[in-house]
């Protein structure tokens, strides 16, 4: 059975009662505790938290890196929880882009080569229309035949977005994608991603502790002791300042 989250129409993501405990006995930590959520097709949510409250182990488990202790992740009505490893390999390969702060290219690959490397791996022709597409719209159409030592981090990053996006993922996970980055590179890398939910209809979760970034989102979560303890919608960055000093407070 799918479950459905009132008032959440098209969910490409869901979750049922999360939770994800680490260790046992009294050294045991619970670093999710009961997440129930529901993520809109093309919808772009920010996680935000004070460090420890669980922001990577709640994207660990969206992105089927890690099994939960209870609870179910629902990707486009498939329930990870059920599926054996071959399957959620395959899913991940082909449903969900990663795009990390450490970019995470391969350094003895090119660009293009790093691009197409999830394409490659799952055995897939890169539809090469959508790749003139993504690299002219990321700027990077020169920078191809380039290794990643050659490249400066903004141009990095969006090597590793335009690798994450060619697979036309369902959801798109990204883990301080602006961290390492300056202000202009970071507007870009947060336009592109706003650009990825709303004309591809991918859905965006991304992790960061910059409430500039955050207010580029379509809502921001707040977690706290592994809980969501708010959401501001339509989100400005003085209103989630304002929402995370509440939360603190
Ligand atoms: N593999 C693990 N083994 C034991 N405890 C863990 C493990 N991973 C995370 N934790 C604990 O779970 C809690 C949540 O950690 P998590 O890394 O998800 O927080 P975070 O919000 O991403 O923090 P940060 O902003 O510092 O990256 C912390 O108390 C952490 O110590």
């Amino acid at each position: 059975m799918t479950p459905s989250i009132p008032g959440r129409k098209d969910p490409a993501l869901e979750t049922v009662d999360l939770v994800k405990r680490f260790g046992a006995g009294e050294t045991a930590v619970t670093a999710v505790a009961g997440v129930t959520l529901g993520f809109r097709r093309g919808e772009f949510v920010a996680v935000m938290g004070p460090s420890g409250s669980g922001k990577s182990t709640l994207m660990n488990l969206l992105a089927g890196l890690d099994t939960p202790t209870s609870g179910r992740v629902v990707i486009e009505g498939v329930d990870l929880t059920e599926l054996d490893d071959r399957q959620l390999t395959r899913l991940r390969r082909r449903r969900i882009g990663f795009i990390f702060q450490a970019f995470n290219l391969l350094p003895a690959l090119n660009a293009e080569q790093n691009i197409l490397l999830p394409l490659t791996l799952a055995g897939r022709r890169p539809d090469r229309e959508f790749f003139d597409e993504i690299v002219h719209s990321l700027r990077i159409q020169d920078r191809l035949r380039h290794r990643p030592a050659e490249l400066s981090g903004g141009q990095q990053q969006r090597v590793a977005i335009a690798r994450a996006l060619l697979t036309r993922p369902a959801v798109v996970f990204a883990d301080e994608p602006t961290g390492a980055l300056d202000v202009s590179a970071s507007r870009e890398v947060l336009d592109r991603l706003r650009q990825a939910s709303t004309r591809l209809e991918q859905t965006v979760v991304m992790v960061t502790h910059d409430p500039v970034a955050a207010a580029h989102a379509d809502r921001v979560l707040l977690l706290s002791d592994g809980a969501v303890r708010g959401t501001v919608e339509q989100p400005t960055a003085p209103a989630v300042l304002d929402a995370m000093a509440r939360m603190e407070g």
